[in-house]
């Protein structure tokens, strides 16, 4: 018989907890819409009253199929829980459910709250009460429970107890400093379902401070703990939480628990879970993370030669799951870990047919080894590999030729009297017969400068004459620089990652002991990628 394990997600209230994450509140309505679209069971959308972004949200929050959840904590003593602003604040955002963070260790109810451990019984108890007397589900965090559970479990399960008494749906074991192990995780949930909490009105949140947080909400779950708490891409305080992007495919597609727990998410969207993760990178400005799990951009690369010649064999070789079920990819990166396998994989992946026995294949990957030892790294830049090889295989089109380019830095006061630098770049380029020179600076819309390479990039792009349409919807999206090698022989590496309006990405690096220089061969060839790709007619 298979189980119910419910989903709560907090990306929107723990995971706006991290450092430098500030969602406004038409982002957290998207992330609302996506989380629906997966199939979450509860969407935790803030503290209503904390702060304006998060009553804003809750006053135009979207109609789900998720139930929204209103964050917020238990009374404070000395008033009732009618009585308590900052709760009426929470329950004025209309939730159908609310849920509650409360102490559950005693050290907290003294240095924290400053009151007594029965005070802090009867707070919880009464604030769990006034929510379900006025019609509202109500969840409770049970904060530092594992801290407390050591120090004291009588009191830590106390607390539970005085929660679901009052009527709680659901009790939540939290490791809110996330230093608790899974094993000790798994032994005490199950203490606390021994000690008369049951296991489907136990729920686990848990943050990953020693990179075990998904480990132990597992854990939790194996004890019978029926609800999960975690956040996209595991946004979330510290060093975030549990992450829903790791443990939703795995509760789906492994064993025990694909057999043994019912969620509610089809395998349909979990095909979206890729997308939704790296929309939030998006929103986020963040590159996505490339060793993430099922949605990482190197979830499915194969760069060594070995696991590349097996993979075009039979894929299940190296990977555990197939990558389209979560909505990924496999990639066959070029570098210098490559044989002849990853080649031709990497050459048909791009559409870019070569017989088995062509000669220019060896001396394709002789080049990309001869050119990693010069400082290049093309397993992160595949569009750069693949001029590369077009290249050597005599089938580069010619697009145009950059004459010449000039960038200077001048460091002066600007109209407000206030010492600002600005970049300037000239570049020339000449086109089937036609010469063009391109002049831009680099100042943005709020005045400061936004540095060489993007006064080059606007120079480059500003008139690259019939070629404009096609670049016209191209952007940069991420800009990295790498110092390679030691002193007199240190070179840079740069390596540009470009988007279009029609949804590609593309990597491109450039090298040179000049980093102005290693950006602008980056940036040449993130254009020459964008013509090809998008088939346009050289001039
Ligand atoms: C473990 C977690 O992640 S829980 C989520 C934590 N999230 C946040 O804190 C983000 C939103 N918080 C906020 O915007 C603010 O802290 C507010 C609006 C909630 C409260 O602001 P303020 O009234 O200025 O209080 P402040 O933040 O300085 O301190 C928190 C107060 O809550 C009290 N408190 C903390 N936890 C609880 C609790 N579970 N029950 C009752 N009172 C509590 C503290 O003792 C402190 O009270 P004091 O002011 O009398 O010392
Ligand atoms: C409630 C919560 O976020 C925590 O205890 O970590």
């Amino acid at each position: 018989m298979t189980e119910r394990l419910y989903i709560y997600d907090t990306t929107l209230r723990d995971g706006q907890q991290t450092q430098g994450v500030q969602f406004s509140a038409a982002e957290k309505v998207e992330i609302a819409l996506m989380l629906d679209q997966l199939g979450v069971d509860y969407i935790e959308g803030g503290w209503p009253g904390a702060n304006p972004t998060d009553s804003e949200f809750f006053a135009t929050a979207p109609a789900t199929r998720a139930t929204m959840t209103a964050f917020g904590m238990t009374k404070r003593s000395g008033r009732s829980a009618e009585n308590d602003e900052v709760l009426a604040a929470v329950m004025n955002a209309g939730t159908s459910s609310v849920c509650l963070v409360g102490k559950t260790h005693p050290f907290h109810v003294r240095e924290a709250l400053g009151i007594t451990l029965d005070e802090n019984l009867e707070n919880i108890r009464a604030s769990i009460a006034h929510l379900v007397a006025s019609g509202r589900e109500a969840l409770f965090d049970a904060e530092h429970f594992f801290d407390g559970y050591a120090d004291d479990s009588a009191y830590a399960v106390a607390c539970l107890r005085a929660a679901l008494d009052a009527g709680a749906r659901w009790i939540v074991l939290c490791d809110t400093n996330g230093g608790t192990l899974p094993g000790r995780v798994g032994q005490v949930t199950r203490a606390v379902i021994a000690a008369g909490i049951p296991g489907d009105h136990l729920g686990i949140h848990c943050h990953d401070d020693t990179g075990n947080a998904v480990a132990c909400t597992l854990a939790a779950v194996d004890a019978g703990a029926r609800q999960i708490q975690g956040t996209l891409n595991g946004l979330g305080e510290r060093c975030g939480n549990a992450s829903l992007t790791t443990l939703l495919p795995t509760l789906v597609l492994k064993k025990p628990y694909a057999s043994t727990l019912e969620i509610g998410l089809t395998r349909d969207a979990l095909a979206g879970l890729t997308r939704i993760s790296r929309r939030l990178d998006e929103i986020l400005n963040r590159a996505p993370s490339r060793a993430a799990p099922y949605a990482g951009t190197s979830a499915f690369a194969h760069k060594a030669g070995l696991h590349a010649s097996a993979i075009l064999k039979n894929p299940a070789t190296y990977e555990h799951i197939d990558p389209g079920v979560v909505g990924n990819e496999r990639i066959i990166p070029m570098s210098n870990q490559a044989g002849q396998s990853n080649l031709r994989a990497r050459l048909a992946e791009a559409g870019i047919a070569v017989e088995r026995d062509d000669p220019a294949l060896s001396r394709i990957l002789d080049l990309v080894k001869m050119r990693e030892e010069a400082g290049y790294a093309y397993d992160g830049a595949q569009a750069s590999f693949e001029l590369l090889a077009l290249t050597e295989l005599g089938r580069m089109q010619h697009f145009f030729d950059v004459d010449r380019y000039r960038v200077t830095i001048e460091r002066r006061k600007n109209a407000a009297g206030r010492r600002i630098s600005v970049s300037e770049a000239v570049v020339v380029v000449q086109i089937g017969g036609q010469r063009m020179l391109s002049v831009s600076e680099s100042i943005g819309p709020d005045g400061d400068d936004l540095g060489p390479v993007n006064a080059l990039w606007r120079a480059l792009a500003k008139d690259l004459g019939p070629y404009q349409t096609a670049i016209s919807d191209m952007h940069l999206t991420d800009f990295r620089v790498r110092i390679t090698g030691a002193g007199v022989e240190a070179t840079t590496r740069v390596n540009i990652e470009s988007a279009d309006h029609q949804g590609h990405r593309w990597s491109t690096v450039g090298v040179s002991p000049n980093i102005v220089d290693a950006s602008f061969e980056a940036l040449v060839e993130a254009i020459r990628w964008k013509l090809i790709r998008d088939k346009v007619t050289p001039a």
